[in-house]
């Protein structure tokens, strides 16, 4: 199991003179991974996605808070102590075009790390062939056709197939998926998304997924956890499939609401929340981090900030004031 606590990450901006602010890239995100389970972040271009799955996977520290796994805090650890324990959280870039080594063919990109495996286990030389052809039978392809192939040589998608089959040799417990399928062709990405979901359940690995696309958290997530992350904050959590039929937070309505639908599919009595105002940095510091967009904010929300809890009777976690179910346009309406 991977928990997160209290995690937070300010990017200071040189030039302050000329105006430039910091930016809180996450403030105070708590999350737990189970074993085998789904966790999916979602959440618009720059709320800190990917600086929380960067931080997940050891790739970037955090300011403050506190990340463990099974148990073990990793602020206590040495730098090479915490690395083995990173080293069973694999991210997979959402770019599998820059994410493998263009001079190396698929056969030396799995056989290093194998190689190196079994050096440390007193395994054989032949351990680490066989097993490079399994994990590409894993995810889906054929080891003779790959093996002594180049990146580019390979479709987006057989190259992320290589990519979930490097994070795979390190027998990781957790696979961290960023945007994993956005620059891959639409006809190809169910079949990735199906990958990772047939991993989950033949290998008991977690996943955390990171998108800003509704029907992927759907998919992906179906029986695990979603969270809702605006400006850093974490401002929804529950059961996937809850939080997207009956949503509470206004910036999730307003999330499911910007799905493009078709004339006519509407669901009657689905409710469209648009946010009132473009993105305002005042009340950073008091009020909710929503309150300048949100349609139903009231002085309170300028005043001070909620914090996520179950406020209100309402089954998933939330962080607003006035939290009021809303049936907005499914998802289904875009098919
Ligand atoms: N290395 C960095 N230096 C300065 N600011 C950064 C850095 N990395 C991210 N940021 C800023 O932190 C905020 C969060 O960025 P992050 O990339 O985590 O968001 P995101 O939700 O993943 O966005 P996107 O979907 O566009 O990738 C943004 O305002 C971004 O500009």
């Amino acid at each position: 199991m991977i928990t997160g606590t209290g995690i937070t990450k300010t990017y200071k901006q040189r030039g302050h003179i000329l105006g430039g602010r910091d930016v809180q890239a996450l403030r105070g995100v708590d999350f737990d991974v189970k074993k085998g389970g789904a966790v999916t972040f979602i959440g618009e271009s720059g709320c800190g996605k990917t600086t929380l799955g960067r931080i997940v996977a050891g790739l970037e520290t955090c300011d403050s808070g506190e990340i463990v796994i099974d148990g073990t805090p990793m602020s206590g650890l040495r730098h090479r102590q915490r690395q083995a324990h990173f080293r069973r959280i694999q991210l997979i870039h959402q770019d599998p075009y820059s994410a493998l080594n263009p001079t190396r063919t698929i056969y030396q990109t799995l056989h290093a790390p194998l190689a190196l495996r079994a050096r440390q286990t007193g395994r054989s030389k032949a351990w680490a062939e066989e097993r490079a052809r399994e994990l590409l039978t894993l995810v889906g392809i054929d080891p003779g056709y790959v093996l002594p192939r180049y990146p580019h040589q390979l479709s987006g998608g057989m190259r992320q197939r290589v990519v979930i089959a490097r994070a795979l040799t390190v027998d990781p417990e957790m696979l961290v998926a960023d945007e994993s399928v956005s620059m891959i062709d639409v006809s190809l990405r169910l079949g990735i998304l199906a990958l990772l979901k047939d991993l989950r359940e033949r290998l008991g690995v977690s996943v955390l997924f990171i998108t800003h696309d509704i029907a992927t958290a759907r998919y992906i997530g179906e029986d695990g956890e979603l969270y809702v992350i605006y400006r850093g904050q974490v401002v929804e959590r529950g059961p996937t499939e809850t939080v997207i039929s009956a949503p509470v937070h206004p910036y999730t309505q307003a999330l499911l609401s910007a799905i493009p639908v078709l004339r006519g599919v509407e669901r009657p009595g689905a409710e469209r929340v648009e946010p009132t105002e473009a993105l305002d940095e005042r009340h950073v510091d008091t009020g909710c981090l929503f309150a300048r967009r949100c349609p139903f904010r009231t002085d309170e929300c300028e005043a001070e900030r909620p914090s996520l809890g179950n406020g209100g009777g309402t089954p998933q976690e939330h962080a607003c004031f006035h939290p009021r179910p809303r049936s907005v346009i499914p998802v289904e309406a875009c098919a």
